[in-house]
């Protein structure tokens, strides 16, 4: 006799349609995923992130990891008895502390995250700015009231050459990027500058020409009046942003002036969402109405705003 089965994996099964409309239209994507240095709280948050990442990959995106590490930096200059300081949401960074961030994004978190990425598969290559020419900088000068500070080896991007990712997507891999860049002065035997991983993220997001760029942070996105509350602006036009930027604070600055540079060149939304919640990043693409923050471009107010998602 035959009877009929109960199929308990329904619910799953209807999760998994509810995403199909958002996988047909990025799929193919490229799409940069700025992994915060204050987002990588625990073990399995880290772990968690991994498991989106080759989600996406395996769904048909072509995800590229570009990562933070500023506490870890601030945490090994500290077991090194140098101090940490930042100025417009900069590090001021000597020649000593250089090598130190180098090292540690290099060194520790990148492969870290190539490892825990790998747990899954041939799939991910770390890279830093340098490699392959991928970002070339000039020596950055931070403007704290209105004056032009020199906070030491801080770079600004001039050039991003990014065949090499281009290269190791088409090879199906995830390229992992430290933001390193090299110097563009011939006469600069240091060679390296320490860039702002957001704005790294941001400025290779622009030149892969990136469907999305997601910043993984650890608030729940941009509050609109940060401290005071935390009503998080869940939408907004890069002019809208733009007006606001001005009144930002400390890592604030640069991860939104980065999700600004991306959509007025070519990136279709860049979002900042809470990297302290477990797979973060599905949860932005599998709710209705997503997570967080979105910036959008000006001429493009009614980009998936039915949708809601990415
Ligand atoms: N308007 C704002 N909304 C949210 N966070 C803000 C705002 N202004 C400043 N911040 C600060 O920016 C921090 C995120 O930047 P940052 O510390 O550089 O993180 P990450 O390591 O993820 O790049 C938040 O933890 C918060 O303290
Ligand atoms: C110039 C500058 O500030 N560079 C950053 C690079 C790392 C970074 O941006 O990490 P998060 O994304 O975790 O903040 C720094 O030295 O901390």
């Amino acid at each position: 006799m035959t009877t009929t089965r109960k199929h308990t994996a329904l619910p799953k099964a209807r999760t998994l349609i509810e995403a199909l409309p958002w996988l047909t239209r990025h799929h193919g994507k490229t799409v940069v995923i700025k992994f915060g240095g204050n987002a990588m709280i625990d073990e399995e948050l880290k772990r968690a992130f991994a498991q989106d990442v080759v989600f996406l990959r395996h769904a048909g995106l072509r995800p590229v990891v570009v990562h933070g590490g500023g506490p870890q930096i601030s945490a090994q200059l500290d077991l090194l008895g140098l101090e940490s300081e930042f100025k417009g949401g900069l590090r001021v960074t000597t020649p000593e502390a250089m090598n130190v961030v180098r090292m540690v994004l290099a060194g520790q978190v990148q492969r870290e995250l190539v490892g825990l990425l790998n747990e899954h598969g041939p799939l991910a290559v770390g890279m830093t700015g340098e490699d392959a020419q991928l970002m070339t900088a000039t020596k950055h000068f931070a403007e704290v009231d209105g004056e032009r500070v020199d906070i030491g080896r801080v770079g600004e991007i001039t050039a991003i050459d990014p065949g090499a990712v281009e290269a190791l997507l088409d090879d199906g891999r995830i390229p992992v990027i430290s933001s390193i860049a090299r110097s563009s002065d011939d006469g600069d035997d240091f060679g390296v500058f320490n860039v702002n991983a957001d704005t790294a993220a941001a400025a290779l997001a622009a030149a892969l020409g990136a469907e999305t760029l997601m910043v993984l942070t650890d608030v729940e996105g941009l509050y609109e009046d940060w401290p005071h509350s935390d009503e998080v602006i869940s939408r907004l036009t890069a002019a809208e942003l733009e007006k606001l930027l001005p009144d930002l604070a400390s890592g604030m600055v640069p991860k939104m002036q980065g999700c600004l540079h991306a959509v007025r060149n070519g990136v279709h939304t860049a979002r900042v969402i809470d990297g302290r919640v477990q797979h973060s990043i599905l949860l932005e693409i599998f709710t209705d109405e997503g997570i967080g923050t979105m910036v959008v471009p000006d001429a493009d107010t009614d980009t998936e705003t039915t949708e809601g998602t990415a």
